[in-house]
């Protein structure tokens, strides 16, 4: 037995937010029907479609967009209701090829509460040998990432920085010393050690999954934003790792390290306010208990990015705010990956 919407096609163009539609409407499918691993990827899928239509399925919008037109009456969810379930094999099996990455993808946030810095854990979990990389892992938290690596059976091939931290020692240099094979990763542009330097455009894959760089000076000199690859196999929606470039709701300071606010205004606008809206946007740090934001949503509400550049700079040279505590000693440690040559030797591996 179907529950039916009263939704429209007209209260539908009057506004109402089509995401709700697609909620409800398979909220009363899956009142009905088994609600198997593969429809909720679908859910997923309608619901961020719903609000911004992927390029890669136009066809459903179009068909979507003409139906209603045509049949102005006709209520959207009962057609919606009748794709999924007359129409459910095939359109499983086209809209669930745009997820193939995300299922692929094992993702992990991690916190270390006295820095209140985020590191992250992806991993390619269709590859065999389920490659990992860890994105600004910190000193004191290395024995925990590494031993959830463990636990997941994963093989950590990659531990990169955003940027040289100055609030934190890198976890780089210790990971080095407890896996042999691990290689560190650091932009060019921040003139620090490390064994493989990204620029702009480079791609680092694990497995068949990649990050892209991208160069978002700022805060920083060499600062660059991972960002998951575009591409069918991919992640979907995409995940941008903004290191300090972008924080939630805020972003990072300017004044040390070769900081410049004009620099880091045109880098969000240019490198991170141009990726789709619906990107992830995980930073690492975060003050207030927030853990992700979109693309989208910092477009809208950033307090200080949605500024003018000029009154931007004003805020940034207005922040007052004390030097991080631990930046005589973090800085030069990052400048030579956590001191990797000479911390390593002495741990043991894991
Ligand atoms: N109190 C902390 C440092 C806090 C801080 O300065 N955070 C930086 C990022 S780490 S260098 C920042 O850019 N903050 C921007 C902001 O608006 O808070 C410490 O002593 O470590």
């Amino acid at each position: 037995m179907w529950s039916w919407d009263f939704a429209t096609a007209h209260d539908f163009r009057r506004g109402r937010r089509r995401s709700e539609f697609a909620e409800r409407t398979i909220g009363s499918c899956r009142e009905n029907r088994r609600w198997g691993r593969g429809n909720e990827d679908l859910r997923r899928f309608l619901v961020s479609f719903t609000d911004d239509p992927s390029p890669s399925l136009p066809f459903i919008f179009s068909f979507t967009h003409h139906f209603i037109y045509k049949n102005p009456n006709f209520p959207f969810s009962l057609l919606l209701q009748l794709f999924l379930c007359f129409e459910a094999p095939i359109g499983n099996g086209i809209i669930l090829l745009g997820f193939e990455g995300s299922s692929r993808l094992l993702f992990r946030q991690l916190f270390e509460k006295e820095s209140a810095t985020y590191t992250y854990l992806l991993a390619d979990l269709a590859h065999p040998e389920k490659p990992a990389v860890l994105v600004d892992p910190v000193d004191k938290t290395v024995d925990r990432d590494l031993s959830l690596i463990k636990d997941l059976g994963l093989k950590l091939i990659y531990a990169m920085n955003t940027h040289v931290h100055a609030d934190h020692v890198t976890g780089t240099g210790l990971i080095k010393g407890k896996i042999p094979g691990v290689k560190s990763i650091i932009s060019k542009a921040s003139n620090s050690k490390a064994d493989v330097f990204v620029e702009a455009g480079d791609k680092i894959y694990f497995g068949d999954l990649f990050l892209e760089v991208r160069s978002t000076p700022g805060h920083t000199v060499g600062c660059v934003t991972y960002v998951t690859g575009d591409g069918p196999d991919q992640p979907c929606p995409r995940m941008a790792f903004t290191g300090d470039a972008l924080l939630i709701r805020g972003c990072g300071r300017t004044d040390f390290q070769g900081g410049s606010s004009h620099q880091l205004y045109k880098s969000v606008h240019s490198q991170i306010f141009t990726l789709p809206k619906d990107t992830l946007v995980y930073p690492a740090h975060d003050y207030r208990g927030f853990t992700v934001s979109t693309v989208g949503e910092e477009m809208l509400c950033n307090p200080r990015l949605t500024k003018d550049e000029e009154s931007f700079k004003a805020i940034m040279e207005n922040l007052n705010l004390p030097y991080p505590k631990m930046i005589d000693v973090a800085v030069p440690a990052n400048m030579v990956c956590g001191l990797q040559d000479l911390i390593g030797r002495q741990t043991e591996p894991v």
